[in-house]
């Protein structure tokens, strides 16, 4: 099962569950999370023990926890200073106590000024985790601000400073390095708005109870390797009919090197036979730079305008370069009109969001691939990541099929259980031209092996993010382009 994410309320059951059931005290699961961020961030970073420290810790469990890393990288030899942001007078239990176990903390309330940290090379941040609500104010928000501008390298523990875990940064929020969580991203994790906060993250394993978080009523998951176990092995007695036949359509004048993108991605994912239809100006390109693929042209040089019988296909991938001509038009409704397992991209999303007639079109066996922008020009803008979530969902109830909104966290939702998956894989390096071409090819290749539509968009995306990371590993984030992601892709 791929991990769920969940919010912060349910993090704080999941926290008390655990506690009751292992059992463990509440002091001892700190001290536990706290050595578990300690090695995590030793391990990601070498922190030379001359450098110096300074840990900002809040009244609640956060500064608990920021607390005792302090004692814990003290006790290792680390030159560590800790500050206590007293926005509450009365700490909470475990805060105190871990208060307690240091001696030359400086206290913070607002009366005096900051600290200038002028010597200062790393600060850590444990002033709010998953309790805090709404956003900072007054000199809490003045701290942050000032944190902020002093351009160290921040390091999160939990969340950074002054974002709710399952919302949109307001106001002025801690901007981390790195985040390291406790056993799970929160939700805030995945939207855009946040990504200048939360900087790379990681989650720590502190031992909470795994059953009871998968148990918990969450639709949100984490599209994680997990996905490895929806792939099937190829059998070894079989040919290349076992593996399905895809049609891609696509490329216009100017635009064959999307079909050429696509036409590759769905033979890189091992569809036994790839037929490409393009324009007629499309023919030697395609034939010389993807032998392997099959190429039919439209009558027309330029663009698409024949609608075309897909009954010797299994499945179709259209929209990559196709432009918005009425012609390719009518092609594209065409193609909604035989029912035929279908990836809906680019332009043929662009086609879709101007009449209404071709939305009604859709089938289950759509899987639709829109960017931001796509998606908005469908359903009109949002002024939010999370409104423009909301209306994923309700797309993919109307029209019951897949969604697969492209982004840094790409969101696809499942029209059959309604679930909701956060990629974790790809960088981005991906944000260039081409990279969603050949996404559509891979999910295409994937439909036509027999994968439910789900099941190709979980696949494909996350193949997609995993190759594109490692062509980044060859070529850089800047260098790499979409060919490169085509090359490392191992499935
Ligand atoms: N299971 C786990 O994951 C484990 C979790 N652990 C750690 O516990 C952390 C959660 O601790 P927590 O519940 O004490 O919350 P935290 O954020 O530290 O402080 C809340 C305080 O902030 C206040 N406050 C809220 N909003 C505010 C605002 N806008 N402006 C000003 N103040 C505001 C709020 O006030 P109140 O709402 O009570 O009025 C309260 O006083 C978690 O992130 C992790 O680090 C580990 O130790 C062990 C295992
Ligand atoms: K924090």
């Amino acid at each position: 099962m791929f991990n769920k994410i969940i919010t912060a309320s349910q993090m704080k059951l999941a926290d008390a569950f655990t506690m009751q059931s292992e059992p463990i005290s509440s002091i001892d699961l700190m001290e536990r999370a706290s050595h578990a961020f300690v090695d995590a961030i030793l391990h990601s970073i070498s922190i030379d023990q001359t450098k110096e420290i300074a840990i900002f810790c809040g009244s609640g469990n956060n500064g608990g926890d920021g607390f005792a890393v302090t004692r814990i990288l003290q006790e290792r030899g680390y030159n560590v200073n800790a500050y206590l942001v007293q926005f509450r007078t009365d700490l909470s239990q475990d805060c105190q106590k871990n208060f307690n176990r240091l001696t030359n903390v400086e206290v913070i309330d607002g009366t005096k000024d900051f600290p200038s940290l002028e010597g200062t090379d790393i600060i850590i941040d444990a002033i709010f985790g998953y309790g805090f609500k709404g956003k900072t104010r007054g000199w809490v928000a003045d701290l942050i601000q000032h944190i902020n501008e002093l351009d160290k390298l921040v390091y999160a523990i939990d969340t950074p400073s002054g974002l709710e875990s399952d919302g949109i940064g307001k106001g002025q929020v801690i901007k981390a390095k790195e985040t390291y969580c406790f056993q799970r991203p929160k939700l805030a994790f995945f939207l855009p708005e946040n990504g200048e906060f939360i900087g790379d993250w990681k989650s720590v394993n502190i031992g909470l109870n795994e059953q009871y978080i998968q148990e918990i009523d969450s639709k949100l998951f984490m599209l994680n390797d997990h996905v490895k176990t929806l792939v099937q092995p190829r059998q070894r007695q079989s040919h290349k009919g076992t593996y399905g036949h895809v049609l891609i359509i696509a490329g216009a004048y100017g635009k064959i090197g999307a079909s050429v993108l696509a036409t590759k991605g769905a033979l890189r994912t091992g569809a036994g036979l790839v037929t490409t239809l393009t324009p007629r100006c499309g023919y030697q390109i395609l034939q010389s730079t993807v032998p392997e693929a099959m190429c039919i042209t439209d009558e027309n040089e330029k663009i698409i305008a024949t609608p075309i019988d897909t009954s010797r296909f299994s499945v179709v991938g259209i929209g990559p370069g196709i432009g918005v001509e009425k012609e390719t038009k009518k092609v594209l409704k065409n193609i909604l009109k035989q029912h035929r397992p279908t990836v809906i991209d680019a332009d043929a999303l662009n086609l879709i969001s101007s009449d209404e007639k071709l939305l009604k079109l859709l089938h289950p066996n759509c899987v639709l691939t829109p960017h931001i922008k796509e998606f908005d020009r469908i359903v009109g803008q949002s002024k939010t990541s999370l409104e423009r979530f909301e209306k994923q969902r309700k797309f993919v109830e109307e029209h019951e099929c897949v969604v697969v909104l492209k982004d840094a966290y790409t969101s696809i939702i499942s029209p059959i259980t309604g679930n909701q998956y956060f990629n974790t894989s790809g960088c981005s390096g991906m944000a260039t031209g081409g990279s969603g071409d050949v996404l559509t090819g891979m999910i295409t290749g994937l439909l036509a092996q027999g994968y439910s539509p789900i099941d190709a968009a979980l696949i494909g995306v996350y193949y997609h993010g995993v190759a594109g990371q490692a062509a980044a590993e060859i070529r850089g984030e800047n260098g790499m382009i979409a060919s490169d992601i085509l090359d490392f892709i191992r499935l």
